[in-house]
């Protein structure tokens, strides 16, 4: 039988290592990484590893959460009570700014998703059933109008929300192939810049709608799309030059690639599991 504490302790442990993964990886366009801010003011390379540490504990309770309580409205109001716990000690940790407001959203539903599997499921089962969680109504959401919102309203788009309900549609079918195709055939570093990539040149991120307007997104996305179909990274330091110039930051595209790179530590962890034949399936 699985030992529910020390699997939740390693997903949330590999929800971080993720996390830290995502914003170590550099360069990147627009966004923080090791060498610069992007198009951030408020945001440090030191201040992201910081909060992505902090959220540890988030992760814990979302996985012990989920052992209780399969896909429910219980659920999904339980892991907001936790997401939203989690956010607070995000902004306190940051004074206030907005770190890993997305992260503990798309991480957390697929946290708890790993868990109700109990690491017998492959990529696309966990963001089905993560899909499925995240389409109950959780009637304690404040109502405070973000710029996540004014996007949608404004330009018609799904945004983070929407793209968990449906089972997140960019992971399946962009960025979890892209990963899968070029981690054999490239240094792992250079995978994660494809993948970045790959999300991109495909998503409707609400971050650069809030921050350029639509004219910035389809700037955005063409520019991915170029490198992509060059196979230049060395184009990237200038795409992130570009970026910061428009003040553009695909800060969606980076909580899925976190998502992305988690999801396949989730698989691997998994596997070896199995083959050491240490634990079986809950559910
Ligand atoms: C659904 C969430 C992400 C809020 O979304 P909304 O678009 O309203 O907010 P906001 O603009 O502040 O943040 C969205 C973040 O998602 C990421 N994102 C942007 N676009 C996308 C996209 N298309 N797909 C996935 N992620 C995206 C970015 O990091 C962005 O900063 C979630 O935080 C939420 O439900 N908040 C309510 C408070 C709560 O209950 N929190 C706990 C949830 S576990
Ligand atoms: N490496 C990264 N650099 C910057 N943002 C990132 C990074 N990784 C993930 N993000 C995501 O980007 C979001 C922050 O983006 P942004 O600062 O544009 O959001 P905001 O707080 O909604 O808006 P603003 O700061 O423009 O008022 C976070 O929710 C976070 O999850």
């Amino acid at each position: 039988m699985i030992d529910k504490q020390y699997f939740a302790e390693t997903l949330a442990k590999m929800a971080v290592s993720s996390l830290i993964e995502e914003v170590s990886l550099t360069p990147k366009p627009g966004l923080v990484d090791e060498k610069d801010e992007g198009a951030h003011q408020d945001l440090t390379f030191h201040m992201m590893i910081g909060s992505a540490q902090c959220l540890k504990n988030t992760f814990y309770e979302m996985a012990m959460a989920a052992f209780v309580e399969g896909p429910s409205q219980t659920l999904r109001e339980k892991i907001g009570e936790i997401g939203r716990r989690g956010e607070n000690t995000m902004f306190q940790y940051t004074d206030g700014v907005n770190t890993h407001k997305g992260a503990i959203w798309s991480l957390g539903l697929i946290t708890a998703a790993a868990a109700i599997h109990g690491g017998m499921a492959d990529e696309e089962t966990i963001c089905f059933t993560a899909g499925r969680i995240a389409q109950y109504e959780d009637r304690f959401i404040p109502h405070n109008i973000t710029n996540g919102m004014k996007a949608i309203h404004e330009y018609g788009i799904n945004g983070a929300k929407v793209e968990a309900q449906l089972a997140f549609p960019h992971i399946r079918k962009y960025s979890l192939p892209m990963l899968k195709a070029t981690i054999h055939t490239m240094s792992y570093e250079q995978a994660k810049h494809f993948t970045l990539l790959s999300l991109i040149a495909q998503l409707d991120d609400t971050c650069i709608l809030h921050r350029g307007g639509i004219e910035g997104l389809n700037y955005a996305k063409k520019q991915a799309k170029q490198i992509i179909a060059s196979s230049n990274l060395h184009e990237l330091e200038h795409m992130n030059q570009n970026f910061i110039a428009r003040n553009l930051s695909p800060g969606g595209s980076a909580d899925l690639l976190a998502a992305t790179i988690y999801l396949l530590k989730i698989k691997k962890w998994s596997t070896n599991s199995l083959l050491k034949g240490q634990f079986q399936a809950t559910h």
